[in-house]
């Protein structure tokens, strides 16, 4: 028997990437509209009440919209915009994020995928937070970068039609960025971090840095020891590695244009001070690879069906 998945929204950039990781999917029917409906109000509701699985990859207020006008208990939302992901009764669709997440997204009825930065930034920091290893009132820091596709289609036109589109954009200077509670909430700290990210000019993937001054923790954590966290939570995860030996070169594209998120522990065992690195692809893991791995969860598939790995 198969399932049916209205992607609305399937003409943007999210969307077009779902499709591609859904198309000649076994038991997998998507439904989509044609170009003239694809805004229409009660052309939506309709998709939207007759699919067993929605994926909104819509501006956040369109995907409130689209969540309004679902008016039956049967069909499972996964949306992929910051609307719901720090809404209690959404559950957050990262399932290596704790060790009953998976299970929680399995049964879930509305899913929200996390950002693209939040992804990156989560997987570096949890299982720091969750073993005690960074306290959890400790003020972090990020800095990062993403492609230009992490903006939209609005932000691939600006790039791509620009005479001279800059090489590297740091933006969000005041702090103030729309990921910060998504980002506060499921770390579980007590302040929100210091983020600030820059878009630069390739298409997709990011690097996500989280500085680490270890010496400072209450209970000086080694290297070692940080390393060996994160590779204990990720051990049994097919889309989140860690990276062996030494870190060399990290570059954006690493990881772009696959599903997978690559965590590195970098450093300074003589000072104390580490950096965790992760690269990933915003439009990957960061946004399309893991819609389409939260529905294969919800589905009762293999979680990695349709991934690239
Ligand atoms: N790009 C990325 O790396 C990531 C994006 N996201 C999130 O995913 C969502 C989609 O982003 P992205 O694909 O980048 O954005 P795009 O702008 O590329 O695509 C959004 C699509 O939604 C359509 N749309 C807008 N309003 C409506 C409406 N009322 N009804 C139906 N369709 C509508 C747009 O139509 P039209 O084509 O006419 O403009 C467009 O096709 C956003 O919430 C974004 O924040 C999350 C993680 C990463
Ligand atoms: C380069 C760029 O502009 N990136 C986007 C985030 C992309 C992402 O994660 O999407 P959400 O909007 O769903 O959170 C930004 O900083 O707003």
């Amino acid at each position: 028997m198969s399932i049916s998945v209205f992607i609305d929204g399937a003409a943007g950039t999210t969307g077009l990437e779902i499709r591609e990781r859904l198309a000649g999917r076994d038991r997998i029917e998507i439904v989509t509209l044609p170009d003239d409906k694809r805004k229409d109000a009660a052309a939506r509701a309709e998709a939207l009440n007759d699919s067993q699985f929605v994926i909104l990859c819509l501006p956040d207020e369109a995907a409130r919209e689209a969540v309004s006008l679902i008016a039956n208990p049967h069909t499972r939302v996964i949306d992929a915009s910051t609307a719901f992901r720090v809404a209690p009764d959404w559950t957050y669709g990262f399932p290596e994020l704790e060790p009953s997440q998976q299970a929680a997204v399995a049964e879930a009825s509305r899913v929200s995928n996390p950002g693209c930065y939040p992804t990156g930034f989560l997987a570096l920091v949890r299982p720091l937070i969750r073993a005690g290893m960074i306290p959890v009132d400790w003020p972090l820091t990020v800095n990062a970068m993403s492609g230009y596709s992490g903006g939209g289609k609005a932000m691939i036109a600006e790039f791509e039609g620009a005479d001279r589109a800059p090489a590297a954009r740091p933006y969000a200077l005041s702090l103030a960025h729309k990921h910060l509670p998504e980002m506060q909430k499921h770390a579980r700290i007590e302040h929100p971090p210091i983020f600030q990210p820059s878009v630069v000019n390739t298409y997709r993937g990011m690097i996500v840095e989280v500085p680490l001054p270890l010496h400072a923790f209450h209970r000086r954590p080694s290297l070692e020891a940080v390393e060996s966290a994160l590779r204990d939570a990720y051990k049994d995860s097919p889309l989140i590695a860690v990276a062996d030996g030494d870190v060399g070169t990290v570059s954006i594209e690493d990881d772009a244009g696959t599903d997978r998120l690559t965590v590195r522990v970098s450093g300074n065992p003589a000072t104390g001070q580490a950096l965790l690195i992760a690269t990933l692809d915003n439009l990957g893991k960061g946004a399309a690879g893991a819609a389409v791995q939260n529905l294969n969860i919800m589905a009762g598939l293999d979680p990695v069906a349709g991934l690239v790995l």
